[in-house]
């Protein structure tokens, strides 16, 4: 690796896809349970002097159809040319076989488009480049976005209900054991406070009928007294059971998230609740901004830099956030150290970030980096070596690999509704509202 090399070959001479299988415990949300094993992509880019940027998406196979022209494609290009990258993936991406406007499980973000799908792979690709191109200069991610404003970032502390094991007994077992109820969610939180040092709380809700999650809620209430407090049931409520729910836990909500489904039934929530809305389903992309935000649907917007097209992407939604008045947190779903230090790097430039991040990543016990991050007092430490400030463990990636090609095809693609029905054969992804 060259560092600080003002003359280096910024072009792309190589990529490698490495689709891998990650554990992941037995999560439960309003479209099923997660399933043992999830897919994702590590993405490598090899500059012409050897320089090498990492970088992480989803590793469906919708995702893998439209990564692998843009590998093709790419050689020849300056890691440097970001923008460029967005033309390339335009053209040589086309359109993926099968988009739905059915809810994407892979991370419950709204509906699936062709674009979505097309920059959640860019996304993996971006952060690559600038992972080689801060290694090259010898500066840090964040200072190719501009610089860090702050040297840590707040993660919060990511609640499920969840079944001790997976109802097929596959997967890796720990020893969280079951929550299923309030004292479960407690104990749970209590754990993450206590690890890691998380100092506000999101339940992952859509699972149980509305009054035992408001239950659950008043217990982390009262265990955490004036902790920020949030609860996702992924659009599973009408407006009515919204606005109840907003009612019943308005005084311990930091805020509410996607409570309803649809940026109309967010509106029509909104309009009767103080109680802020929080969204990852109903803005998604630039284009939903508009009507969400002149109808006051939402009051946060949930960043993820996975499906908005990347950190630069992010920056751009933050900036529109700030120019509304509407505050902006960040969305996480099942994700390896390389996506937590791209959210970390972009997390550090927002100013307007005013709200503790979501990660899933202390539900993750395996990694394709040599050194996992450590929450301290519920932060992450703001990398400054240069690129993303992570190393890939080659031995790790291999072995997830392999899993991956072990794997018969029954979990290259997440389906938390299959999951399901090795506990209940009559389980069907439920309709909205469901409560
Ligand atoms: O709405 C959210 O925050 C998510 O969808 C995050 C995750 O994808 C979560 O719900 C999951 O994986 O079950
Ligand atoms: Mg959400």
């Amino acid at each position: 690796m060259r560092t600080g090399d003002q003359s280096a070959d910024l072009a792309i001479a190589e990529v490698r896809l490495t689709p891998i299988l990650i554990a992941d415990p037995p999560l439960l949300n309003t479209q099923g349970v997660h399933q043992p094993y999830t897919p994702r992509l590590i993405i490598e880019v090899v500059t012409a002097d050897g320089t090498t940027g990492v970088g992480e998406t989803y590793g469906d196979t919708r995702y893998l159809d439209l990564a692998a022209p843009l590998a093709k494609a790419l050689p020849g290009h300056a890691v440097s040319d970001l923008n460029g990258l967005f033309t390339l993936a335009e053209r040589v991406c086309g359109d993926p076989a099968e988009v739905s406007d059915s809810v994407d499980v892979g991370g419950l973000r709204g509906v699936q488009t062709a674009d979505k799908l097309r920059l959640s792979v860019i996304s993996g690709f971006e952060v690559a480049c600038l992972d080689a191109l801060g290694k090259t200069l010898g500066l840090p991610v964040h200072a190719l976005l501009g610089g860090k404003v702050r040297d840590a970032v707040d993660y919060s502390a990511y609640l499920f209900y969840r079944f001790a094991a997976h109802p097929d007994g596959q997967g890796e077992a720990d020893d969280w054991g079951a929550a299923l109820d309030p004292e479960g969610v407690v104990a749970q939180a209590r754990r993450f406070a206590d690890t890691y040092g998380f100092g506000s709380f999101k339940l992952k809700g859509g699972v149980f009928p509305p009054d035992q999650e408001i239950a659950a809620v008043r217990a982390l209430a009262a265990a955490f007294p004036g902790k920020p407090l949030r609860l996702d049931p992924n659009g599973a409520w009408s407006v009515e059971t919204s606005l109840r729910v907003a009612r019943e836990l308005g005084d311990v909500l930091e805020y509410l998230e996607d409570p309803a489904s649809t940026t109309e039934r967010m509106a029509q929530v909104a309009a009767g609740t103080s109680v802020p809305l929080a969204t990852n389903m109903c803005v998604t992309t630039f284009a939903e901004i508009p009507e969400a935000f002149t109808r006051g649907a939402v009051q946060v917007v949930l960043s993820d830099h996975h499906y908005w097209g990347g950190l630069r992407h992010t920056q751009q939604l933050a900036a529109i956030c700030r120019t509304y008045g509407v505050g902006l947190s960040m969305h996480s779903n099942t994700h390896l150290g390389i996506s937590l230090a791209a959210m970390t790097h972009v997390a550090a430039t927002v100013p307007n970030l005013d709200y503790a991040c979501d990660s899933h990543y202390p539900w993750q016990t395996e990694d394709v980096i040599t050194e996992r991050h450590a929450f301290t007092e519920g932060r992450l430490t703001v990398s400054d070596a240069p690129g993303l400030g992570v190393e890939l463990d080659r031995d790790a990636l291999k072995a997830l690999h392999r899993r991956w090609l072990d794997d018969d095809g029954t979990m290259r693609d997440r389906d938390d509704a299959a999951a399901m029905r090795k506990a209940d054969p009559q389980w069907r992804t439920p309709s909205v509202p469901r409560w």
